[in-house]
């Protein structure tokens, strides 16, 4: 890795980047928490009037399916044709996309508009690869090792760095592929903050030269700060303030020294 999640949040915290995540209902207000504690600035714009204009001054664009809509989706592309243009990153959160035939053609539609991050639990990730998921709505069912395989062929025909989160994380574009653990039980518990983790995917994108790197960097911070949080928390409630407390209080040293990423061998089949 040429750029450290150390590395990144040092930059992000420098000259904090301006993301538009165009996110859902549930997410909205932990994720613009999470998205400040982490030292970037969040704006939730959305509406098709305004969103391709604001993705030209944004450092990166953001858009999860969680609570879709014709309207929704509207804003999202012209979101994204604004980044495009500019040449700024966007990173996708497919939300229950193996649920219903119009979250699968709308996933579909929006991996062909070639993200720059997919970021997804692997229930989500198998569906986008299309192999069989066992989601439940919005909440992953399968171990993220049976999604793997999937990740990497999704990351070959997209072109997208493909991020895989659960108990331990899969980041690959293909060719780099990494392992990440960290983290708490308690996050899946907390709603929104896989959400929350794909705008600052965006965050660490808007100051990274490689998107591999800007996965890497964003879960290993999502990571180290649920570890910390985990060491304190009750229980599902007390993490949240946690764990907000621990993205704001981690330094970039503190970060590389607290990351465990495991390098994945290539597969040669
Ligand atoms: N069992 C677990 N142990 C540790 N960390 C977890 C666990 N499950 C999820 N996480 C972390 O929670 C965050 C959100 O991931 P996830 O729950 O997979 O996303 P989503 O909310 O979209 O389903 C990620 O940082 C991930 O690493
Ligand atoms: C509960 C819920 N319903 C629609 S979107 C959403 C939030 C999902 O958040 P996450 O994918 O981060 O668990
Ligand atoms: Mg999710």
């Amino acid at each position: 890795m040429t750029e450290t999640p150390g590395t990144l949040l040092a930059a992000l915290r420098a000259e904090p980047p301006l993301v538009q995540c165009l996110t859902n209902y549930v997410a909205m207000n932990i994720a613009a928490n999470v998205v400040l504690a982490a030292g970037a600035s969040p704006a939730m714009v959305a509406d098709v009037e305004e969103a391709e204009e604001f993705a030209g001054i944004a450092g990166a664009v953001t858009v999860n399916i969680g609570t879709l809509s014709p309207p929704f989706i509207a804003g999202a592309k012209a979101a994204i044709a604004g980044a495009s243009a500019a040449g700024h990153p966007w990173v996708f959160d497919p939300v229950a996309c193996q649920a219903t035939s119009y979250r699968r053609r709308v996933a579909a539609d929006l991996v062909a508009l070639k993200p720059t991050i997919i970021r997804g639990n692997a229930s989500e990730i198998l569906s986008l690869a299309g192999e069989a998921s066992s989601g439940q709505g919005v909440d992953g069912r399968d171990p993220v090792a049976v999604a793997e395989d999937g990740a990497r062929r999704l990351a070959e025909e997209s072109g997208s760095v493909v991020a895989v989160t659960g108990e331990t994380d899969f980041v690959t574009d293909g060719a780099r592929a990494v392992r990440i653990e960290g983290g708490s039980p308690l996050m899946p518990m907390n709603t929104a903050l896989g959400c929350s983790l794909t705008c600052l995917c965006g965050a660490y994108a808007a100051v990274s030269s490689d998107p591999f790197d800007a996965a890497v960097g964003a879960l290993a911070h999502f990571a180290a700060a649920g570890a910390r949080a985990h060491e304190k928390a009750e229980g599902a409630g007390t993490f949240a303030p946690h764990f907000l407390d621990a993205l704001q209080a981690v330094t970039p040293e503190a970060l590389d020294a607290e990351a465990v990423i495991h390098n994945v061998a290539e597969v040669t089949s």
